[in-house]
């Protein structure tokens, strides 16, 4: 985007003091907003959650140091939105790990006061690119509201001629002290599927501790879920609306020494937990229907 569209953009949409989009160092324009609430940053790519700090607290989100910031690559942390597959699409191995939504450029739609809260849209669609991939018309919008918690909708509309199938994720990666010494809870007695073990069908004891590379699908989950982190002194707990299933995800020291894109000792600063509609829990839409996935986290003080 050149400066001249980051002003043009700016006059129609940002609120001074409040929220104004910029660049960042790789060019890419962000939104930033600052309000007695919360600060937050929401990058145009992938209308990418990259930071989110409510008042009195810390950094929720991990980004990676090693994270790149460019058109076509998908930023690795805070939180991408994976759609209209989720992993490797299933019919061909070559189509990009969780769809093309978060590897290209969305439209600022609308930014606007709520009360405390500052509510952020951005909308893509189906064109050619996405075509080539994914032979479907849709349109997809992410609504944002940042406050002393933060609320993530994906709004997805069949706005072709045929019905469709999709899988999406709010993929979330929860900034913690340490993946190995955090536990999580509200999934005890869920049924997973283990995507490290052919994706067998699993039941959950207890809480989660990671102790190895971990990526689960937690399937038929509609209670919260919580990040209890006695690291750091606080919990971030996990209300969705509309998600199916829950994906636990750490990479942990082999996984991430396999990415290019995060630092070896990383694994240890985040964990993932995503509502999603994933594998058998993705969502059909006929032409003109629409689907709302809904994530609200909020964070206190305590583990
Ligand atoms: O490396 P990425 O394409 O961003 O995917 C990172 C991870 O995302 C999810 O949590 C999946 O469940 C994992 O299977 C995947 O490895």
């Amino acid at each position: 985007m050149t400066q001249t569209e980051l002003a043009a953009l700016n006059d129609l949409l940002a609120i001074p003091g409040v929220a104004s989009v910029v660049s960042d160092q790789s060019g890419l324009p962000k939104l930033d907003i600052t309000t007695p609430a919360a600060n937050a940053e929401i990058y145009l790519h992938g209308a990418h959650v990259t930071s989110w700090q409510p008042a009195g607290f810390d950094e929720i989100l991990f980004v990676s140091k090693l994270s790149h910031f460019e058109d076509g690559k998908a930023i690795r942390g805070g939180i991408p939105i994976c759609f209209p597959w989720f992993r490797a699409k299933a019919d061909n191995p070559k189509a990009p790990a969780h769809g093309f939504v978060r590897t290209r450029e969305w439209k600022l739609e609308s930014i606007a006061q709520d009360a405390a809260n500052v509510v952020v849209a951005l909308t893509t669609a189906s064109d050619d690119s996405t075509r080539a991939w994914w032979p479907f018309d849709f349109r997809a919008t992410h609504r944002i509201t940042v406050g002393t918690s933060l609320k993530l909708e994906l709004i997805v509309e069949n706005t072709g001629s045929e019905g469709f199938q999709f899988e999406e994720a709010l993929h979330t990666y929860n900034r913690v002290s340490d993946s190995s010494s955090i536990r999580i809870s509200g999934l005890d007695e869920a049924t997973y599927l283990d995507n490290r073990n052919n994706n067998a069908m699993k039941v959950q004891s207890g809480d989660i501790r990671f102790t190895t590379a971990t990526d689960n699908a937690y399937v038929e989950t509609g209670d919260a879920v919580t990040i209890h982190d006695a690291g750091l002194n606080r919990s971030i707990r996990l209300e969705k609306r509309s998600s199916l299933t829950t994906v636990v995800w750490n990479p942990w020291s082999g996984g991430a020494a396999a990415f290019a894109d995060m630092d070896d000792s990383e694994w240890r600063e985040f964990a993932c937990v995503e509502a999603s509609n994933i594998l058998s829990a993705g969502v059909i839409l006929q032409p003109d229907q629409s689907h709302i996935i809904t994530a609200n986290i909020t964070v206190f003080t305590g583990a």
